[in-house]
Order: C-alpha cells, then structure tokens, then sequence
C-alpha cells in the first residue's frame, strides 16, 4: 500500500515513524526556537534573494498543502549568502496553517505558535538536480516566515485552489512580495518537515512575521485535502510540531 501520509489522528506527524524511521533522526525539524539560547554569529551574512516573477509557473493543490513552483534552470530566482555557500535557486514555496489563529506554525518561538508559516524552497546548484539536492545534508535552503493575522489586512494573494490535483497557472507572482521588510534570521541545520523527512535541510527563519488578512486565513481553511468526488476535508492544521534538538546549535544573524 503507498504511503497515505497526512494529519488526521490515523496517519498523522505521530505515525510518519511507521513508514518513515528517519522522523526520529539526528536533525528533524521543526524545532521550537528559543531566542536566549541562540548564538549571535557575525559571521552570518545578510540573506541576498533574487526573485524574478517570470519564473512563476503555477499553482497545485497537492494535498498536503498548495504549492507555487517555480522554473529552476537558470539562477534567474535563487538564494545566495545568509548562512550558505553558493546558489540556490528557488523551487516552490507553500504554507502551512491552523484551524484557528491560535496554530498553525511549524517552527515555534518560545513556545509561540504563529497562525500560518511559509517556506520558501531552494536547492543547492552545485547538485544536477533538485531531486538530487534534496537527499543531500547541503541540498537544499528553506527561508521560513511567519504569518500573523492583521484585522483588515490586504490580501496576500489571491490562491483558491480547493481540491487535492487542482492545478492552474499562476503567471507573473513575486515572491518577493511574501517577504517581511527586515531579514534577521536564525538558522540551524534540519529536515523537510514532510515525508520523506529527508535531513537535508539548511532551515533560514526569519525572525519578522508577515501580515494576513482574516479572510486570507479564511480562504486558506477553505481550502481541501480531498480530491473532487471524495467527501470534503477542510485542508487545516497541515504542521508538524516541533521536533527535538538533539544537540544542535541555532544561530542568529542579530544580536
Ligand atoms: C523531495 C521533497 C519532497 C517534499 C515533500 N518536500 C516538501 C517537504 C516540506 C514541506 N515543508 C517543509 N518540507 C520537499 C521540500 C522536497
Ligand atoms: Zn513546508
């Protein structure tokens, strides 16, 4: 039977040891961050993103979240600096969230749960592909940022996408524009935060959340884990908790 990995009580972050023993490894993630205990590293470089908005492909419902990809074979969109050697170029970004404000966050700070987290991810050029990157201890970068709910905030962008396999689209959306207006980070050395849960993780979170409008988080909840013709389930509560540090060290880029 493939693997039918997802959030419920049944097949949930408890039970991806089954099918996936490395979910008790050295370096998963998330991680609660705690900011007294992060050391201020001066040797960590401002985060240089370059975004191109004509890279955007399009817009999935994967059924784990959605998904904005992004054409990889140039440098045109990709990450460089920060805590990072080389160029990685940016593949997709997505979200995770709460059914309620109150969760959502995968990383956490002191225990603070933010309502939604996105993750913005990149692979490292010096692997031929990103599938490749991806199961290297150096393969891939992913920028985290927190959302927080502003009452009568603009809307971040207008994604409905309902149902699992949805597919559209999604010319000319820049990344850039999900950014929060500092970059101060932490960084650590992680994992996806999904299945396969490969440790191959440099985590880049940034320290500012980014604002939402209600209804965006509305609109987000709205959408489906189910495919078209299955009976609906609300697409909510898509975050793994924080998982143990196991020694590790968290950095900050600001003191
Ligand atoms: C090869 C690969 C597979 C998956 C599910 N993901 C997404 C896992 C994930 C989601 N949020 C953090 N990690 C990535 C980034 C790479
Ligand atoms: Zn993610």
């Amino acid at each position: 039977m493939s693997h039918a990995w997802g959030y419920a009580a049944n097949n949930g972050p408890d039970k991806w040891c089954d099918n996936f023993p490395i979910a008790n490894g050295p370096r998963q993630s998330p991680i609660d961050i705690l900011p007294g205990a992060a050391s201020y590293d001066s040797g960590l470089k401002p985060l240089n993103l370059k975004y191109d908005p004509a890279t955007c492909l399009d817009i999935l419902n994967n059924g784990h979240s959605f998904q904005v990809s992004f054409s990889d074979d140039n440098d045109s969109s990709s990450l460089k600096d920060g805590p990072i050697s080389g160029t990685y170029r940016l593949k997709q970004f997505h979200f995770h969230w709460g059914a309620s404000d109150d969760k959502g966050s995968e990383h956490t700070v002191a225990g603070t749960k933010y309502p939604a987290e996105l993750h913005l991810v990149h692979w490292n050029t010096k692997y031929a592909s990103f599938g490749e990157a991806a199961s290297q201890p150096d393969g891939l970068a992913v920028v985290g940022v927190f959302l927080k709910v502003n009452l009568n905030q603009q809307q971040v962008a207008h994604f409905s996408y309902h149902f699992q396999g949805k597919q559209t689209t999604f010319p000319n959306f820049d990344p850039a524009t999900l950014l929060p207006g500092c970059l101060d980070y932490w960084t650590y050395d992680g994992s996806l935060t999904t299945p396969p849960l490969l440790e191959s993780v440099t985590w880049i979170v940034c320290k500012e959340p980014i604002s939402v409008s209600s209804e965006q988080m509305g609109k987000f909840r709205s959408l489906l884990f189910s495919a078209e013709g299955e009976s609906e389930c609300c697409m909510m509560d898509n975050y793994r908790p924080p998982q143990p540090l196991k020694g590790r060290a968290v950095r900050a880029s600001f003191q």
